[in-house]
């Protein structure tokens, strides 16, 4: 570890400089403080030319960009990065999944581990007592998950990505891109870290079509469902999103961790544990001792984070770019293993299991 040096803390835009180990900071509004640059008119009419030759699905305002399908409007940002606009940098962290896999979740562990020693996550005693002001100091009891950690091809597409370059290292970021989207400068960067999760897809659909009736409430299970099977739902198709970067982890295992939503829910602190040694800041014997691995989860689990007031369906979300369509109650759903019980007949459940069995037959991973 470096030296503690003094840096202007984002956690606000009123806070004063604060002293900073190298830590990954918030990366909230202040830091998406001032005027989103103009996008080159000449560049806007190229990424229109482009994306209004791919495939599409526009009711569900999805195109298919080599081979994947992404939300139309993420498409400029995809291009961006592929274009060399996204210099990495040694320490770079980027979290990884495909939607509705335990984002939010991962951003929070993630965070809340290679903070720690800036933003200790509040001990067992202290989170109970609600009056403990410095317990109630650490980001993510004041800040959605979304709201510490960017989202790359969002930010790029918003021509907000140079403001990557502002953030300290070790710099965390996350994307939804698959494997085979992401430029060499990324998927073959021994400097450049990548933490992966996934989930069942049934209960990813599940999650899936939820969050999307809230802008699309005609919205079927069915048609997700089908889309899904087909391949082209969001982040389809699913299985080449998982064998990409599966097959990144087992070829090289110091680069590409690989997690599953489900093994994180029986086996929490195991799975912060090896996050944190894969980052490179392992538990000490005296951390372990004193429970900060556990102090990490309790303080991300989804019962904690789906009741902090900044979690609420009113609180307004601060993300960069932001995102007005989804309040930050629309992250914290039910959580949990199983939801597709409750929305899939066995014949549907065995059609897609079926499905995904086939793709990833051999491969050495299943979700039957
Ligand atoms: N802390 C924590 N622990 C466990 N589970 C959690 C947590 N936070 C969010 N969730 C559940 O994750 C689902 C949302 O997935 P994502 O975070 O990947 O969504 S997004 O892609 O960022 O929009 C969604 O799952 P469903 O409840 O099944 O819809 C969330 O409830």
């Amino acid at each position: 570890m470096l030296e503690a040096t003094i840096i202007p803390t984002m956690a606000s835009t009123t806070d004063q400089p604060t002293v900073m180990g190298p830590v990954p900071l918030p990366f909230n509004n202040a830091i998406a403080a001032g005027d989103v640059p103009a996008v080159d008119p000449g560049l806007l009419e190229e990424y229109e030319s482009i994306i209004s030759s791919l495939p599409s699905n526009p009711k569900m305002h999805l195109n298919c960009y080599q081979g994947a399908w992404v939300q139309r409007t993420w498409v400029p940002g995809i291009i961006a990065i592929q274009r060399g606009h996204f210099t990495p940098r040694h320490g770079d962290v980027v979290l990884v999944s495909p939607p509705k896999c335990g984002t939010t979740w991962l951003k929070a562990l993630a965070f809340a581990t290679m903070a720690r020693r800036v933003h200790p996550p509040p001990p067992a005693a202290a989170a109970a007592a609600a009056a403990d002001v410095d317990a109630q100091q650490h980001p993510l009891l004041r800040l959605n998950p979304h709201d510490c950690v960017p989202f790359m091809e969002k930010l790029f597409a918003a021509g907000l990505g140079s403001r990557m370059d502002a953030l300290p290292s070790p710099r965390l970021m996350a994307t939804h891109m698959h494997h085979s989207l992401l430029p060499t400068s990324i998927s073959d960067n021994p400097d450049c870290k990548i933490i992966y999760i996934c989930r069942d897809p049934k209960d990813m659909l599940v999650s899936m079509w939820q969050f999307a009736r809230r802008i699309l409430p005609e919205l079927q299970f069915y048609n997700v469902f089908e889309l899904a099977c087909e391949g082209r739902c969001l982040s389809g198709p699913i299985w080449d999103h998982i064998l990409g970067y599966w097959n990144a982890s087992k070829t090289s295992p110091e680069n590409v961790l690989f997690l599953r939503y489900e093994e994180m829910l029986q086996y929490p602190n195991d799975n912060v544990r090896k996050l944190a040694q894969f980052v490179g800041q392992p538990f000490s014997p005296d951390e372990e001792e004193a429970g900060v691995v556990m102090d990490i989860v309790r303080l991300c689990s989804f019962e904690k984070m789906k009741n902090l007031k900044v979690n609420e369906a009113d609180s307004s979300p601060i993300q960069v770019p932001r995102n007005t369509t989804f309040a930050n109650d629309s992250f914290f759903r039910r959580g949990g293993a199983g939801d597709w019980t409750n929305h899939m007949t066995p014949e549907m459940a065995g059609r897609l299991d079926a499905i995904m069995n086939e793709k990833l037959h051999g491969t050495g991973i299943s979700f039957s």
